[in-house]
Protein backbone atom coordinates (compact mmCIF):
# COMPACT_ATOMS: atom_id res chain seq x y z
CA UNK A 1 0.00 0.00 0.00
CA UNK A 2 1.12 3.39 -0.82
CA UNK A 3 1.38 6.16 2.06
CA UNK A 4 0.19 9.68 1.38
CA UNK A 5 4.28 11.01 1.95
CA UNK A 6 5.19 8.06 -0.92
CA UNK A 7 2.58 9.74 -3.25
CA UNK A 8 3.97 12.67 -3.29
CA UNK A 9 7.14 13.92 -5.00
CA UNK A 10 9.91 13.96 -2.86
CA UNK A 11 11.03 17.51 -2.28
CA UNK A 12 15.10 18.00 -1.29
CA UNK A 13 17.32 20.84 -1.32
CA UNK A 14 20.88 20.50 -2.85
CA UNK A 15 23.88 21.44 -0.76
CA UNK A 16 26.73 22.78 -2.93
CA UNK A 17 24.92 22.43 -5.84
CA UNK A 18 27.50 24.08 -8.21
CA UNK A 19 30.23 21.14 -7.35
CA UNK A 20 30.50 18.18 -9.29
CA UNK A 21 28.72 15.93 -7.34
CA UNK A 22 25.97 18.86 -6.91
CA UNK A 23 25.39 18.96 -10.74
CA UNK A 24 25.27 15.20 -10.62
CA UNK A 25 22.00 15.52 -7.86
CA UNK A 26 20.63 17.84 -9.61
CA UNK A 27 20.12 15.67 -12.98
CA UNK A 28 19.67 12.64 -11.59
CA UNK A 29 16.62 14.22 -9.36
CA UNK A 30 15.49 15.70 -11.96
CA UNK A 31 15.22 12.25 -14.25
CA UNK A 32 13.67 10.39 -11.20
CA UNK A 33 10.57 13.39 -11.08
CA UNK A 34 12.36 14.04 -7.45
CA UNK A 35 11.29 17.77 -7.32
CA UNK A 36 14.42 20.29 -6.38
CA UNK A 37 13.31 23.04 -4.40
CA UNK A 38 16.67 24.41 -3.58
CA UNK A 39 19.66 24.67 -4.53
CA UNK A 40 22.94 26.02 -2.31
CA UNK A 41 25.96 27.45 -3.51
CA UNK A 42 29.16 28.97 -1.70
CA UNK A 43 28.99 32.82 -0.77
CA UNK A 44 30.34 34.72 -4.15
CA UNK A 45 29.91 31.64 -6.30
CA UNK A 46 29.99 32.67 -10.11
CA UNK A 47 26.58 30.01 -10.34
CA UNK A 48 24.76 32.68 -7.92
CA UNK A 49 21.28 33.38 -9.42
CA UNK A 50 21.87 31.01 -12.65
CA UNK A 51 18.83 28.65 -13.33
CA UNK A 52 19.82 25.04 -11.18
CA UNK A 53 18.88 22.41 -14.25
CA UNK A 54 20.92 25.20 -16.83
CA UNK A 55 24.17 24.66 -14.66
CA UNK A 56 23.71 21.14 -14.02
CA UNK A 57 22.56 20.23 -17.75
CA UNK A 58 19.17 18.89 -16.67
CA UNK A 59 16.79 21.49 -18.81
CA UNK A 60 15.38 24.53 -17.03
CA UNK A 61 14.51 24.39 -13.77
CA UNK A 62 12.87 27.28 -12.51
CA UNK A 63 14.94 27.12 -9.27
CA UNK A 64 17.81 29.97 -9.02
CA UNK A 65 21.08 28.59 -7.38
CA UNK A 66 21.46 30.62 -4.14
CA UNK A 67 23.75 31.44 -1.23
CA UNK A 68 20.90 32.23 1.04
CA UNK A 69 20.76 28.93 3.17
CA UNK A 70 17.85 29.30 4.99
CA UNK A 71 15.92 29.92 1.96
CA UNK A 72 17.42 27.56 -0.12
CA UNK A 73 15.77 24.67 2.89
CA UNK A 74 11.83 26.19 2.75
CA UNK A 75 10.01 23.52 1.83
CA UNK A 76 12.74 20.80 1.39
CA UNK A 77 11.96 17.50 3.03
CA UNK A 78 15.61 16.78 2.75
CA UNK A 79 18.74 18.42 1.80
CA UNK A 80 21.29 16.41 -0.07
CA UNK A 81 25.34 17.97 0.76
CA UNK A 82 28.10 17.00 -1.23
CA UNK A 83 30.11 20.66 -0.61
CA UNK A 84 33.38 21.27 1.79
CA UNK A 85 33.71 20.37 5.48
CA UNK A 86 33.77 23.69 6.48
CA UNK A 87 30.04 24.40 5.40
CA UNK A 88 28.68 21.70 6.90
CA UNK A 89 28.23 22.73 10.93
CA UNK A 90 26.29 25.58 9.32
CA UNK A 91 24.14 23.65 7.40
CA UNK A 92 23.25 20.66 10.32
CA UNK A 93 22.39 23.60 12.50
CA UNK A 94 20.24 25.44 9.94
CA UNK A 95 18.55 22.04 8.59
CA UNK A 96 17.79 21.27 11.93
CA UNK A 97 16.11 24.58 13.04
CA UNK A 98 14.14 24.13 10.01
CA UNK A 99 13.30 20.53 10.53
CA UNK A 100 14.59 19.34 7.36
CA UNK A 101 16.43 15.84 7.16
CA UNK A 102 20.35 15.91 6.28
CA UNK A 103 21.88 13.33 3.49
CA UNK A 104 24.93 14.38 3.84
CA UNK A 105 28.61 13.04 1.87
CA UNK A 106 30.69 15.37 2.20
CA UNK A 107 34.23 14.37 3.72
CA UNK A 108 37.34 15.70 5.74
CA UNK A 109 35.02 16.07 8.54
CA UNK A 110 36.35 16.87 12.01
CA UNK A 111 35.43 15.24 15.43
CA UNK A 112 33.58 18.39 16.72
CA UNK A 113 30.97 18.51 12.79
CA UNK A 114 30.73 14.40 13.72
CA UNK A 115 29.45 15.39 17.47
CA UNK A 116 27.27 17.99 15.39
CA UNK A 117 25.93 15.31 13.55
CA UNK A 118 24.62 13.70 16.92
CA UNK A 119 23.70 16.56 17.70
CA UNK A 120 21.17 17.36 15.15
CA UNK A 121 20.37 14.08 14.57
CA UNK A 122 18.25 14.68 18.23
CA UNK A 123 16.20 16.83 15.93
CA UNK A 124 16.09 15.35 12.64
CA UNK A 125 17.25 12.26 10.33
CA UNK A 126 20.85 12.63 9.85
CA UNK A 127 22.28 10.23 7.33
CA UNK A 128 26.46 11.15 6.65
CA UNK A 129 28.34 8.49 4.64
CA UNK A 130 31.79 9.12 2.92
CA UNK A 131 30.81 6.73 0.15
CA UNK A 132 27.21 6.34 -1.15
CA UNK A 133 27.82 3.49 -3.11
CA UNK A 134 26.46 0.32 -2.92
CA UNK A 135 30.12 -1.13 -4.39
CA UNK A 136 31.78 0.05 -1.63
CA UNK A 137 28.94 -0.58 1.30
CA UNK A 138 29.60 -4.16 0.08
CA UNK A 139 33.20 -3.50 -0.22
CA UNK A 140 33.10 -3.11 3.31
CA UNK A 141 31.75 -6.18 4.29
CA UNK A 142 33.97 -7.65 2.45
CA UNK A 143 37.05 -6.22 3.80
CA UNK A 144 36.20 -7.12 7.11
CA UNK A 145 35.68 -10.47 6.49
CA UNK A 146 38.29 -11.42 4.71
CA UNK A 147 40.64 -9.63 7.81
CA UNK A 148 38.78 -11.77 9.99
CA UNK A 149 39.27 -15.00 8.13
CA UNK A 150 42.66 -14.25 7.20
CA UNK A 151 43.63 -13.27 10.51
CA UNK A 152 47.03 -11.51 12.07
CA UNK A 153 49.05 -13.42 10.03
CA UNK A 154 48.14 -10.85 7.06
CA UNK A 155 49.26 -6.98 7.28
CA UNK A 156 45.82 -4.60 6.35
CA UNK A 157 46.89 -1.74 4.20
CA UNK A 158 44.67 0.90 1.96
CA UNK A 159 45.36 2.83 -0.74
CA UNK A 160 42.84 5.15 -2.70
CA UNK A 161 43.38 7.10 -5.72
CA UNK A 162 41.42 9.73 -6.72
CA UNK A 163 41.51 13.05 -9.45
CA UNK A 164 43.73 16.49 -8.71
CA UNK A 165 41.10 18.55 -7.06
CA UNK A 166 40.43 16.59 -4.20
CA UNK A 167 40.95 18.35 -1.03
CA UNK A 168 40.93 16.21 1.89
CA UNK A 169 43.06 13.30 2.59
CA UNK A 170 42.87 9.96 2.89
CA UNK A 171 39.29 9.91 1.50
CA UNK A 172 36.46 9.68 3.89
CA UNK A 173 35.73 6.32 2.41
CA UNK A 174 39.31 4.63 2.97
CA UNK A 175 38.81 5.91 6.70
CA UNK A 176 35.44 4.10 6.77
CA UNK A 177 37.35 0.97 5.44
CA UNK A 178 39.75 1.02 7.78
CA UNK A 179 37.20 1.30 10.60
CA UNK A 180 35.58 -1.61 8.96
CA UNK A 181 38.65 -3.85 9.56
CA UNK A 182 39.41 -2.51 12.47
CA UNK A 183 36.25 -3.99 13.97
CA UNK A 184 37.37 -7.70 13.04
CA UNK A 185 41.19 -6.84 13.78
CA UNK A 186 41.23 -4.86 17.08
CA UNK A 187 44.46 -2.97 17.59
CA UNK A 188 45.31 -2.60 14.40
CA UNK A 189 46.53 1.31 14.02
CA UNK A 190 46.29 3.55 10.99
CA UNK A 191 49.54 5.09 9.85
CA UNK A 192 49.31 7.84 7.28
CA UNK A 193 52.21 7.56 4.30
CA UNK A 194 55.84 6.28 5.52
CA UNK A 195 59.52 7.71 4.67
CA UNK A 196 62.94 7.59 5.35
CA UNK A 197 64.15 4.86 8.02
CA UNK A 198 60.98 3.47 9.31
CA UNK A 199 62.00 -0.03 10.59
CA UNK A 200 60.30 -2.96 9.94
CA UNK A 201 56.86 -2.56 9.12
CA UNK A 202 55.15 -3.14 12.69
CA UNK A 203 52.04 -6.11 12.56
CA UNK A 204 50.15 -4.00 13.87
CA UNK A 205 50.05 -1.03 11.66
CA UNK A 206 47.38 -0.23 8.61
CA UNK A 207 49.14 1.96 6.21
CA UNK A 208 46.65 4.26 4.71
CA UNK A 209 47.65 5.82 1.76
CA UNK A 210 46.60 8.75 -0.81
CA UNK A 211 47.14 8.94 -4.67
CA UNK A 212 46.00 12.09 -6.27
CA UNK A 213 46.08 13.00 -9.91
CA UNK A 214 44.05 13.44 -13.37
CA UNK A 215 40.74 12.46 -13.46
CA UNK A 216 40.37 9.68 -11.62
CA UNK A 217 36.49 9.18 -9.66
CA UNK A 218 37.63 7.68 -6.71
CA UNK A 219 39.20 3.81 -6.52
CA UNK A 220 39.54 2.15 -3.43
CA UNK A 221 41.91 -1.05 -2.61
CA UNK A 222 42.15 -3.29 0.66
CA UNK A 223 45.49 -5.10 0.44
CA UNK A 224 45.97 -8.24 2.58
CA UNK A 225 48.86 -9.63 2.39
CA UNK A 226 50.29 -12.53 4.26
CA UNK A 227 53.02 -15.21 4.26
CA UNK A 228 53.37 -16.60 0.37
CA UNK A 229 49.61 -15.08 -1.06
CA UNK A 230 47.84 -11.78 -0.87
CA UNK A 231 44.14 -10.59 -1.34
CA UNK A 232 43.64 -6.91 -3.09
CA UNK A 233 39.46 -5.91 -2.54
CA UNK A 234 39.43 -3.09 -5.06
CA UNK A 235 36.15 -0.99 -5.46
CA UNK A 236 36.59 1.53 -8.19
CA UNK A 237 33.98 4.54 -9.19
CA UNK A 238 33.91 4.95 -13.30
CA UNK A 239 31.61 8.09 -13.18
CA UNK A 240 29.92 10.14 -10.09
CA UNK A 241 26.03 9.52 -11.28
CA UNK A 242 26.57 6.12 -8.90
CA UNK A 243 27.29 8.23 -5.33
CA UNK A 244 24.23 10.59 -6.63
CA UNK A 245 22.21 7.75 -7.13
CA UNK A 246 23.02 6.24 -3.31
CA UNK A 247 22.22 9.86 -1.91
CA UNK A 248 19.18 9.96 -3.57
CA UNK A 249 18.05 6.92 -2.40
CA UNK A 250 19.17 7.77 1.28
CA UNK A 251 17.02 10.94 0.58
CA UNK A 252 13.87 9.15 -0.23
CA UNK A 253 14.34 6.60 2.32
CA UNK A 254 14.58 9.44 5.38
CA UNK A 255 11.80 11.37 4.71
CA UNK A 256 8.81 10.71 7.36
CA UNK A 257 11.59 8.92 9.46
CA UNK A 258 12.17 10.03 13.02
CA UNK A 259 15.34 11.70 14.28
CA UNK A 260 18.08 10.07 14.66
CA UNK A 261 21.71 8.69 13.23
CA UNK A 262 20.82 6.63 9.99
CA UNK A 263 23.86 4.61 8.09
CA UNK A 264 23.75 3.29 4.44
CA UNK A 265 22.71 0.21 5.83
CA UNK A 266 19.66 1.25 6.84
CA UNK A 267 18.48 2.29 3.29
CA UNK A 268 20.28 -0.27 1.09
N1 LIG B 1 29.79 10.31 -0.09
C1 LIG B 1 30.12 10.07 -1.35
O1 LIG B 1 29.74 9.06 -1.94
C2 LIG B 1 30.95 11.08 -2.07
C3 LIG B 1 31.48 12.13 -1.38
N2 LIG B 1 32.14 13.11 -2.03
C4 LIG B 1 32.53 14.25 -1.23
O2 LIG B 1 31.63 15.32 -1.53
C5 LIG B 1 32.29 16.56 -1.38
C6 LIG B 1 32.13 17.39 -2.66
O3 LIG B 1 32.80 16.74 -3.71
P1 LIG B 1 32.82 17.38 -5.17
O4 LIG B 1 31.43 17.62 -5.63
O5 LIG B 1 33.72 16.56 -5.98
O6 LIG B 1 33.54 18.79 -4.85
P2 LIG B 1 33.37 20.19 -5.60
O7 LIG B 1 34.49 21.03 -5.12
O8 LIG B 1 33.18 19.97 -7.05
O9 LIG B 1 32.00 20.73 -5.02
C7 LIG B 1 31.85 21.25 -3.74
C8 LIG B 1 30.92 22.41 -3.87
O10 LIG B 1 30.57 22.87 -2.58
C9 LIG B 1 30.47 24.26 -2.68
N3 LIG B 1 30.53 24.92 -1.39
C10 LIG B 1 31.60 25.23 -0.64
N4 LIG B 1 31.21 25.89 0.45
C11 LIG B 1 29.86 25.99 0.39
C12 LIG B 1 28.86 26.57 1.22
N5 LIG B 1 29.19 27.19 2.34
N6 LIG B 1 27.58 26.48 0.85
C13 LIG B 1 27.23 25.88 -0.29
N7 LIG B 1 28.12 25.32 -1.14
C14 LIG B 1 29.42 25.38 -0.79
C15 LIG B 1 31.61 24.67 -3.60
O11 LIG B 1 31.36 25.93 -4.17
P3 LIG B 1 32.60 26.86 -4.59
O12 LIG B 1 33.41 26.07 -5.56
O13 LIG B 1 31.95 28.05 -5.22
O14 LIG B 1 33.33 27.21 -3.34
C16 LIG B 1 31.55 23.58 -4.64
O15 LIG B 1 30.71 23.93 -5.72
C17 LIG B 1 33.73 16.24 -1.01
O16 LIG B 1 33.86 16.28 0.39
C18 LIG B 1 33.90 14.80 -1.49
O17 LIG B 1 34.89 14.09 -0.81
C19 LIG B 1 32.34 13.08 -3.38
C20 LIG B 1 31.87 12.04 -4.11
C21 LIG B 1 31.15 10.94 -3.51
O1 LIG C 1 36.21 13.60 -3.44
C1 LIG C 1 35.75 12.67 -4.15
O2 LIG C 1 35.66 12.76 -5.37
C2 LIG C 1 35.28 11.46 -3.46
N1 LIG C 1 35.26 11.45 -2.17
C3 LIG C 1 34.74 10.44 -1.33
C4 LIG C 1 35.70 10.07 -0.24
O3 LIG C 1 36.45 10.95 0.25
O4 LIG C 1 35.71 8.92 0.18
C5 LIG C 1 34.11 9.30 -2.05
C6 LIG C 1 34.52 9.07 -3.46
O5 LIG C 1 35.59 8.18 -3.50
C7 LIG C 1 34.79 10.32 -4.26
Amino acid sequence: MTTPEEATPLKIAVHGAGGRMGQSVLRLAVAAGIQVVGAIVSRGSAHHGRDAGEVAAAGHLGVEMSDDLSAGLLGADVVVDFSRADAVPRLLQLAARANVAVVSGTTGLDEATDRLLDEAARHVPILWAPNTSLGVHVLSQLAADAARLLGPDFDVEIVETHHRAKVDAPSGTAVRLAQAVRVAREGLRPVHGRQGLVGPRDPEEMGILAIRGGDVIGDHTVHLLGPGERLELTHRATNRDLFARGALRAAGALRGRSPGRYTMSDVI
